[in-house]
């Protein structure tokens, strides 16, 4: 059987760091030449595969939707060419990234996995070999079209994936819905499907950095505070409530957002909690907030919300089709 091919797109991240007098630093073509001298990359079993390192390599902290917009038009470029595809990221905002492709990405037939490591590839104990093996391995021989991240024996929808480990190998978590696969003795399928190679051409949406402002309630809160970040010169905002999409019943703060949502400001209601969704029927706390023109998030991460803001604003869309689609289900980044 043919060997599948696959595009390798480095941005940079620890797995091809090398460590400095500051601390680690991505370095030009360091990724390549590891890679290139490790013998499992190139046994039989695996797939063919291209390295493009991008110039310059960050830090996945200095990450912005100029970057996502680079990623998507070079997937996009080389998309006849591979039959699969593993973008090597930092960690850090590796989970917004792979959100955001994800709603750039329209008619994917083919597998976008995002991956990096915890411990630069050519250091001792490194998780990069498993992460970018495995990654390159599903890409080839497990087809999941839509955009995932695989970390740690484990592939995650990508926008439902978030940094939940700051130091450990398991560093990421995708607390609303289980793995699509894993990655044991043997590769198990579980929420992932794999689709047949179609020929269709690949859509793009580009992105462009929007205003989006994040609130983030805490017992003792003034109004000042809240009033700051509401009355700033935002398209949308981002309230981080408490349990099932609760808060204050506070007349001030209640007015503010409703003004907000009123004068266009798109207002999406996040739990704090780790796992589970908003219900704001489910008390009057959240009740109120409702009232106030806010709506639910469901059990979207904040990665995948603030993604799908970016991603919506970019398009010359009226506010209200704005604020139906985020409440709907578009990539498979929220349940209801
Ligand atoms: N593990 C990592 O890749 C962390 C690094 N600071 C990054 O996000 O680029």
């Amino acid at each position: 059987m043919k060997r599948k091919k696959i595009y390798i797109a480095y941005t940079g991240g620890t797995i091809g760091m090398k460590q400095s007098s500051r601390g680690y630093i991505p370095a030009e073509g360091y990724l390549t030449e590891t890679v290139k001298n490790n013998a499992e990359f190139t046994r039989e079993e695996m797939p063919l595969f291209d390295i493009h390192e991008y110039c310059p390599l960050i830090d996945s902290s200095d990450m912005s939707p100029l970057h996502w917009q680079m990623i998507a038009d070079d997937i996009q470029e080389k998309y006849q060419q591979y039959d699969g595809f593993v973008v090597l990221h930092g960690t850090d905002t590796m989970a917004y990234t792979a959100s955001a492709l994800s709603f750039m990405f329209e008619n994917l037939t083919k597998p976008v996995i995002v991956t990096g490591s915890q411990i630069p590839l050519s250091q001792l104990r490194s998780d990069g070999q498993v992460n970018l093996l495995n990654a390159m391995y599903l890409a080839a021989n497990y087809p999941i079209a839509e955009v995932s991240l695989f970390f740690n024996n484990k592939l995650f929808r990508g926008n439902r994936a978030t940094k939940a480990h700051a130091d450990g190998f398991d560093a990421f978590a995708s607390p609303n819905l289980q793995p699509l696969a894993q990655s044991g003795i043997n590769i198990q399928l579980k929420e992932g499907k794999l689709s047949p190679y179609v020929d269709q051409a690949l859509q793009i949406t580009p992105v462009v950095q929007q205003p989006i402002g994040i609130l983030y309630l805490y017992p003792g809160i003034s109004i000042e505070i809240i009033n700051n970040v509401i009355s700033s010169n935002i398209k949308a905002l981002i309230l981080l409530s408490f349990g099932v999409g609760n808060a204050p019943q506070q007349g001030e703060f209640l007015a503010a957002l409703k003004a907000a949502s009123e004068r266009g400001v798109v207002i999406i209601n996040l739990t704090q909690c780790i796992q589970g969704q908003v219900n704001m029927g489910g008390y009057a706390t959240g009740n109120a907030l409702l009232n106030s023109g806010v709506l639910s998030g469901f059990d979207m991460t904040l990665e995948a919300c603030i993604a799908k803001l970016h991603y919506l604003f970019s398009q010359k869309l009226e506010i209200e089709t704005v604020r139906h689609l985020m409440q709907d289900n578009l990539r498979g980044e929220l349940t209801r």
